[in-house]
């Protein structure tokens, strides 16, 4: 390992804060840009009711009062979780989405990397979404260069995919053979279809979080019409690569309006599985296995499901040895070292953009 002035490795640390407002996520991963060397620490902040609500009205907002208030509560939560960690030599800052309209206004995500660089007293590297964005590209999902990474350091010697799971879910099929992840054919992400719609509906009708282990859907039995109507959407035909905002699909809630609470959440879990099924049908070849991170690795029946739908096992990240609950952040520590680097961080085939970029800018403590 060189340190700061090399070309080598160095300590980064990540930090996420993802579409489904739970919380910050942090992690250090030790990497040159390139190969993953190691895993390190990792931590966790919640945002209390009370900040999620915050920024849960700063949704959909591009600058006004609200969106003030949900950037201060996002810059002191990642402050003081990213504080707690002494070794990092370069923090990757996503910050929180709030839009996200690649072919309209933007992509906005909020979070002051200046601000933090000058708190923490080390280099960050932030706003990683506009620079792909203003070339023409879908802005995200930008994890496909690390799942890539991820796919060579656990020795993969064939094509596979990493399914994300959380607010919205996304897809990236691998071909670990190709060195580059900017290389034509390594690599080709997208996201999926929607996932946070469970949470609003068990949030609307029981005051729930989430449909905590599945509890609801596996009482209730799937509704064919509805499922159906989901999948006639116009997204799920469109070649990708292709990106959602987190509430694209509130028509998932429409779809199933009339039913018990338990059908609705069954029927919804299996729109979130059918539309990861649309999605395997534009990988260039079967995955050898799909590996599944983010909370919905967590919800036993969306397993069961996609199990069901999928042709090849699907299994929690961890059966490679990954934290499923940290992977996102992680991909931040390692585009940030890419970034600091000159390295691209999205390609043609992950976002769309005419040619690989390196996205995010570098601010100094
Ligand atoms: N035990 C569980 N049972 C069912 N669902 C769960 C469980 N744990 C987490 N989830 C789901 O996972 C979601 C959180 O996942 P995650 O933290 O990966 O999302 P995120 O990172 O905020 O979203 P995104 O990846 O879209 O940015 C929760 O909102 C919930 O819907
Ligand atoms: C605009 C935005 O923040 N998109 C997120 C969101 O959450 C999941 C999915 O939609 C993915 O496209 C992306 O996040 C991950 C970290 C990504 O860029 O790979």
């Amino acid at each position: 390992m060189k340190g700061k002035n090399g070309q080598g490795s160095i300590p980064a640390l990540g930090a996420m804060s993802g579409t489904s407002l739970d919380g910050v996520d942090a992690a250090m991963v030790v990497t040159d840009g390139n190969r993953i060397e190691s895993f390190g620490k990792t931590g966790y902040r919640a945002y209390s009711p009370a900040e999620r609500e915050i920024l849960r009205a700063a949704l959909g907002r591009w600058h006004d009062d609200d969106v003030a208030q949900a950037a201060d509560t996002v810059q002191a939560a990642h402050a003081a979780l990213l504080g707690e960690f002494e070794d990092a030599e370069l923090v990757g800052f996503h910050g929180q989405t709030l839009a996200h309209e690649p072919r309209g206004r933007g992509t906005h995500q909020i979070g002051d990397g200046e601000a933090l660089a000058r708190a923490l007293g080390v280099p960050v590297v932030w706003d990683f979404r506009a620079a792909d964005v203003a070339m023409g590209g879908e802005g995200a999902p930008l994890a496909p260069f690390f799942h890539h990474a991820c796919a060579r350091h656990i020795g993969a010697k064939r094509p596979l995919a990493f399914l994300n799971l959380g607010g919205v879910g996304n897809l990236t099929w691998v071909d670990p053979r190709i060195e580059a992840p900017e290389a034509e054919g390594a690599l080709l992400a997208f996201d999926t279809g929607p996932a946070e719609p469970i949470n609003d509906l068990v949030g609307q009708r029981l005051g729930l979080d989430c449909d905590r282990d599945g509890a609801l859907a596996r009482q209730g039995r799937v509704l064919d019409g509805a499922l159906e109507l989901f999948l006639a959407e116009s997204y799920f035909s469109r070649m990708p690569p292709k990106s959602l905002d987190r509430d694209d699909f509130s028509v998932m809630l429409d779809l199933v309006r009339g039913l018990s609470d338990a059908d609705a959440a069954a029927t919804m879990t299996a729109m979130a599985a059918a539309s990861v099924m649309r999605g395997m049908e534009h990988c260039p070849q079967p995955p050898e296995r799909v590996l599944v991170t983010g909370g919905g690795r967590l919800n036993p029946v969306m397993m069961r499901m996609l199990g069901a739908c999928l042709d090849c096992p699907v299994e929690p990240v961890e059966a490679v040895d990954l934290d499923g609950d940290m992977l996102e952040a992680q991909a931040f520590a390692y585009l940030a070292v890419r970034v600091a680097r000159g390295l691209p961080t999205s390609a043609p085939s992950t976002t769309g953009v005419p040619a690989p970029v390196g996205g995010g800018q570098i601010s100094r403590p």
